[in-house]
């Protein structure tokens, strides 16, 4: 695999306000990612610098090993963001037609059916859709445009359940059939949690951690019991989270736990559970530790 874009040191502020702190992020061809942070992370500033819309402070995005200035866009890239209000007096269909231009992979046949799929009226115009139907309209221009790099910012905002699982099913099944580098960031955690290769966990500017979806299902644990046993078993771990646990503790730790642990684990009473992304994720956040 190789990278298709870099981002080095990379810095933005708004006055005294560092939004983006010295982050480095790497994005390889033909992955699925997740970005995930709570509300004021840094997401959609970083989003919006590694796609040319505004410049860093410091640092540098290098898109397919060249640099990239402001207002330039990565090769191939379509970012579908949360607010496009240049969009709200045009029709769907006239959106559509503006971003086939743009995207020489597009593909007409696979946008129409997009549009049945979701009944999706292509001569509304934007402004007059509901707010998940214009979510609707960005998600298909998403899928459509089958860019070698795809950014979603809160792809999901004001859709129901049942829509985002179609959407989810219909971009797994797309993905596999013309891979290419996804970039999903998104509060709705577990539902991406079952599509995503790889997470880019950021908080207050910075990326807490980035790693496998599996590598961190495997390495996330739970352990509950009496204070004395928490802390003698977790000595030599890396702690990410603690909190009293009705008269004992609680500990989230990230790392191999071998049979050895799970004896020791088993003589000091202690309950070792595995951690759903979403729940690794609040705690991570909540304990404020980068894992390295
Ligand atoms: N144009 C701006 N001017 C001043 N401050 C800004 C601007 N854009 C973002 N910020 C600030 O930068 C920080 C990061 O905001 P950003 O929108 O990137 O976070 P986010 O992770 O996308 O949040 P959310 O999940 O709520 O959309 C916040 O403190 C925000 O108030």
């Amino acid at each position: 695999m190789s990278a298709i874009l870099e981002c080095s040191d990379l810095s933005k502020s708004y006055g005294k306000n560092e939004a983006v702190r010295h982050l480095n992020m790497t994005l390889e061809d033909n992955t699925m990612y997740g970005l995930l942070g709570p509300n004021g992370a840094g997401k959609t500033t970083l989003l919006n610098m590694i796609t040319g819309g505004i410049f860093p402070t410091s640092g540098v995005v290098e898109a397919s090993g060249s640099r990239l200035e402001l207002g330039g866009m990565p090769p191939e890239t379509c970012y579908i963001r949360e607010k496009n209000l240049y969009w709200r007096g045009a029709r769907v269909m006239e959106i559509l037609q503006f971003a086939s231009a743009f995207h020489p992979h597009w593909d007409w046949p696979f946008a129409e059916g997009l549009l049945n799929t979701f009944k999706l009226d292509p001569r509304k115009k934007i402004r007059h859709l509901s707010r998940g139907m214009q979510s609707l309209a960005g998600n298909i221009i998403g899928l459509a445009s089958r860019a070698r790099l795809t950014i979603y910012d809160e792809p999901m905002l004001g859709l129901d359940v049942l829509v985002r699982e179609k959407f989810y099913s219909i971009l797994v099944e797309d993905y596999a059939n013309y891979p290419r580098t996804i970039v999903l960031s998104t509060h709705f955690i577990d539902e991406i949690a079952k599509i995503v290769e790889r997470v880019y966990i950021m908080d207050a500017g910075t990326i807490l951690l980035h790693d496998d979806v599996d590598h961190i299902r495997d390495h996330a644990h739970v352990l509950t019991g009496s204070s004395e046993a928490v802390q003698q078993f977790t000595n030599d771990k890396q702690v990410i989270y603690s909190e009293p646990y009705g008269k004992g503790s609680l500990s989230v730790i990230y790392g191999t736990l071998g049979e050895k642990d799970r004896v020791q684990a088993n003589q000091l009473g202690l309950t070792i559970e595995g951690l759903a992304l979403q729940k690794f994720f609040s705690y991570l956040i909540e304990g404020g530790r980068r894992i390295e």
